[in-house]
């Protein structure tokens, strides 16, 4: 995902690039597994359908646009990380994509939960999970939200700069408690990722720098409170990474800290989070790695630096987001107008866009797409998903292959975009945000309702 892939993406008669789209798929109507959800299959009828259900029958239950999310998918990917990171603990990344029914997903799987705000933190209460298995993170919690963390007794907060080491100490004092925490540090690693979304670089705003002294010195500040329990340190280097060797030098860089902490201090911490960060295929051409190889990876190298460094295996914990939510849903879409640029490419234009999903736009993320309502024997046409937004940036898939008899009134399907895209939809141009539809054995419902004119209305006080 670079920001100059495809600066204005390929054009017939052009020599397209390596990789995506650089050439038809050998065929349209395949939905290659990598990139859809577990159950999505194409019916003999031609139609797609997940869980059993044609997304026919969805589009006129649910409409248009709509995320429609694969439960058993999501539950299998929270198994696999709970299994592969056996004896550490998994807490999934809310930001990726929250709702109460996530929640009591979590919960029934085993899983804990990373939240990021008071809204993550009231949801993640709402739906039941034990306040001892949320971890509060954020690089500039207000003091409210701080308050709300300690009092719940969430199971650690995870401390992003000095002012708030004692923000949360005396919200601890002052609620008579001792408060678990873990020092977020920036390892200094350049995640192979969209700039945007790399973040252990230390030119940014997240977490204490490992190498101007700001982590040690956080760590001297924690220790001197009573208030505070420091359990760990965290390190989250980025998103979307299929490259385990950052992910590898941060956990070098985390145990090398515990040793350092061990003698200046005499304390060895039990715990390190390495964050999440696991990439996911969005289109076919992508290669991400499964859980059990970045366990092994992590495991192997911690224990490798704690045997060498005299330390005690600390326990491990990491947060995927992405690596569990995205792959189990795709956005539902119907075509509006189709227009034909000649010798450009065919602009398809769909019901949403960039207000459900910002992606795109925002780092030039790849997508694939796939006709969904039909089967179709057309020739390939090269095409550009374009939303209804005013704004001619609001593009959802920016080279794709569609049929070339596409229509008005086809619905088409965007795969992964569980992760990141409901999370982060706006209500640009006062369009509604979607639904998000569950679908369970052969039965589908809505874990969160289609935005109204009615919400949007009361939200306008006049
Ligand atoms: C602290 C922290 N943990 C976990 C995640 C989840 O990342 P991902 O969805 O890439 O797994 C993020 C987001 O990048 C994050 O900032
Ligand atoms: N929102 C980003 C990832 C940021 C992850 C949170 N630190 C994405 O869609 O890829």
């Amino acid at each position: 995902m670079s920001r100059s892939a495809h600066p204005a993406g390929p054009r017939h008669g052009d020599v397209l690039p390596e990789g995506h789209y650089a050439a038809p798929p050998a065929d349209l109507n395949g939905l290659d597994p990598h990139v859809w959800a577990r159950t999505v299959a194409r019916g003999a009828d031609g139609v797609v359908t997940v869980g059993g259900l044609p997304v026919t029958r969805l589009a006129e239950e649910f409409g248009t646009p709509a995320y429609f999310l694969d439960e058993e998918d999501f539950r299998a990917r929270c198994r696999a990380w709970t299994d592969a990171f056996e004896g550490a603990d998994v807490f999934y990344a809310g930001k990726a994509f929250l709702s109460r029914a996530v929640v009591r997903w979590l919960r029934e799987e085993g899983l804990n939960l990373d939240v990021c705000s008071g809204g993550e933190l009231a949801t993640a209460l709402a739906a039941g999970m034990p306040a001892e298995r949320i971890a509060m993170h954020g690089n500039n919690k207000s003091p409210g939200e701080i308050e709300r963390a300690v009092e719940a007794g969430v199971g650690r907060i995870v401390l992003d700069s000095y002012q708030e080491i004692v923000r949360v100490a005396h919200a601890a004092e002052r609620l008579g408690r001792r408060q678990r925490v873990q020092i977020r540090v920036t390892v200094g690693v350049e995640a192979h990722t969209h700039e945007f979304i790399a973040t252990a670089h230390e030119d940014q705003k997240f977490g204490l720098a490992l190498a101007d002294g700001q982590a040690a010195e956080a760590v001297r500040r924690v220790l001197r409170l009573d208030a505070l329990e420091l359990v760990g340190i965290h390190s989250h280097i980025g998103s979307q990474i299929f490259d385990m060797a950052g992910f590898e030098v941060s956990a070098r860089r985390v145990v090398g800290l515990l040793t350092e902490i061990r003698d200046e201090h005499g304390v060895e911490l039990p715990e390190i989070d390495l964050g999440g960060g696991l990439g996911i295929a969005y289109t076919p051409e992508d290669d991400p790695r499964e859980p059990y190889e970045i366990a092994k990876a992590l495991r192997d190298i911690v224990a490798r630096e704690c045997t060498a460094a005299g330390l005690t295996m600390p326990r491990l914990s990491v947060e995927p987001g992405r690596a569990i939510a995205g792959p189990t849903a795709f956005t539902l879409y119907e075509v509006g107008t189709v227009k034909e640029l000649a010798g450009l490419r065919t602009y398809v234009s769909v019901d949403g866009g960039m207000s459900d999903n910002i992606r795109t736009a925002l780092y030039d993320a790849e997508y694939s797409v796939a006709l969904a309502s039909r089967a179709s024997t057309a020739e390939p046409m090269l095409a550009r998903v374009v939303g209804k937004h005013c704004e001619s940036g609001d593009i959802v898939v920016r080279d794709a292959y569609l049929p070339a008899d596409l229509a008005a009134g086809d619905l088409i399907a965007v795969p992964a975009t569980g992760a990141y895209c409901r999370s982060m939809a706006s209500n640009y141009n006062h369009v509604l945000r979607p639904p998000v539809v569950a679908v369970a054995d052969g039965a589908a419902r809505e874990i969160v309702r289609r935005e109204t004119e009615a919400d949007l209305l009361r939200l306008d006080v006049g």
